[in-house]
């Protein structure tokens, strides 16, 4: 399985306007649901077969570091998208993971790790360079669990001291969705019931707890309190559980696909996932409906409706997903109206991909380091630009779309961190987009 995150030779992909794109297309498992579930499944210590991974290079990278770190993972024949994960019999000590350090969710194997080896030693995660991107709580949380942890310049270890019993109690000062799902498998590898306050409640936690469910985990979710118990009988037999589809690239290619005027369906994705991308969509003017497994654009009877849409992103249960961001600010600057967009969560991902699009010519007033105002619509020109982070990434290929002229987009490695074909899937909706090596 590759692992590695160089890209070949100095590609990038070259979009083109085209015709309004139409079609059916179907999105790849969700990168940020495979990766929280992959390390549930790791946690469990029972055998897991997880259908509709996604072969994005996160996921890929997390795969192998749970294979280094003493787990079994098996690609049944003939299955491009499913792997069964089973703790291997031998007990090696702890691995060096460098890799670790390439993802951000690679602090999701800790309650893993602590299981298998009494301690979890990793590098700082990587992932997106989207601004100071703390893990306070994280050690909030296993200090809660009555683990010990320590940080120094390479990184971070928690170690698990004497083993404890009863319910453990903590509230979340926000509702941040990595914390959020370390406590929730702390849970899992300790046994012990959790009540969790301000828990995040975004699609990709409930997925963990949907699969926790289905192994006999008992939860109550309400808006404000998270409460877990563990099954009352031990089981040991093998389980099934499915990514689900990914919410952030079906709200992409719907981006894309209102940025031309087109009308298409976008299947795989569980409609309630994208209602805020919808209902933002609707707003601009331009129809939109989500189904139970599936979203429709009719973007050729959009009706602009110069309505200033206010794209803030948020942790709160229901609220637009900061990763929807990037490329709705692509789309709407090409609809009229002013609109503004906002995200505190990620402070770094404005000056990232401000910048890219000015490159398109785009006008953007920066209010603040983390909110922005944009008046459309704005015709943009074609240029090269860099995919700085992976939204940014996504955001300038809808933005080429529209663009007079060649848009060619460099630093594909980010873009593939988080789709494994983003290219493809646009083309087989008409796109004029290829790979290139200049
Ligand atoms: C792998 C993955 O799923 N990544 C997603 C996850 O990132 P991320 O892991 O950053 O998400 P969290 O919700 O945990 O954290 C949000 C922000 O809170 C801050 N923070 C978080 C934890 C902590 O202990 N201390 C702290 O300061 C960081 O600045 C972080 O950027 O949620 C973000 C917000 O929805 C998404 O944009 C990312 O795509
Ligand atoms: C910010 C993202 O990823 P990560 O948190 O893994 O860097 C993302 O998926 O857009």
């Amino acid at each position: 399985m590759p692992t590695s995150t160089s890209t070949r030779a100095a590609e990038v992909i070259a979009v083109r306007p085209g015709p309004p794109l139409t079609g059916t297309v179907t999105v790849d498992g969700s990168k940020n649901a495979a990766l929280p579930l992959l390390a549930a499944a790791g946690a469990l210590g029972r055998p897991v077969r997880l259908g509709n991974i996604p072969a994005n290079t996160d996921v890929k990278i997390l795969l192998a570091l749970l294979e280094q770190a003493g787990w079994h993972v098996a690609r049944p024949v003939g299955e491009q998208t499913t792997a069964v994960l089973m703790p291997t019999e031998s007990r090696h000590t702890h691995p060096e993971l460098p890799q670790a350090a390439h993802i951000r969710a690679s602090y999701y194997l800790v309650p893993a790790l602590l299981a298998r080896h009494g301690e979890a030693r990793l590098p700082w995660p990587g992932g997106c360079r989207i601004g100071a991107r703390g893990m306070d709580l994280h050690f909030k949380v296993y200090e809660a669990f009555g683990d010990r942890s320590a940080q120094d310049d390479p990184g971070y270890r928690i170690e698990a001291v004497t083993p404890r019993t009863g319910t453990v109690s903590l509230v979340l000062p926000f509702r941040s969705r990595g914390a959020t799902v370390a406590a929730v498998l702390r849970a899992v590898t300790t046994g012990r019931p959790l009540q969790l306050g301000e828990p995040n409640l975004s699609p990709e936690v409930l997925s963990v707890l949907d699969a926790l469910r289905s192994v006999g985990w008992e939860t109550q979710i309400s808006a404000h309190l998270l409460t877990l118990s563990p099954p009352s009988v031990g089981q040991k037999d093998a389980v099934v559980w499915q990514v689900p589809g990914d919410k952030i690239e079906a709200g992409t290619l719907a981006c894309a696909i209102a940025a031309t005027r087109g009308t298409a369906r976008v299947n795989g994705v569980h409609g309630k996932d994208v209602t805020p991308l919808v209902t933002a969509l609707r707003r601009l003017g331009i129809p939109a409906s989500a189904e139970d497994n599936a979203l429709r654009v009719h973007a050729q009877d959009t009706r602009p409706t110069s309505r200033p849409l206010r794209a803030i992103a948020t942790l709160s249960p229901g609220g637009l997903d900061a990763d929807f961001e990037p490329p709705l600010m692509a789309l709407a600057l090409g609809l009229p109206g002013t609109h503004l967009f906002a995200d505190a969560i990620n402070p770094g991902r404005h000056g990232n991909l401000l910048p890219q699009l000015a490159r398109l010519g785009a006008e953007i007033e920066e209010i603040a380091p983390t909110e922005c105002r944009l008046t459309g619509p704005q015709q943009l020109t074609g240029a090269g630009v860099e995919a700085t982070d992976i939204r940014t990434g996504s955001a300038l290929m809808v933005a080429g779309l529209t663009a007079r002229g060649v848009t060619t987009v460099g630093g594909l490695d980010q873009l593939r961190r988080g789709h494994a074909d983003l290219p493809g899937k646009l083309r087989a909706l008409g796109a004029d987009v290829c790979e290139v090596t200049p």
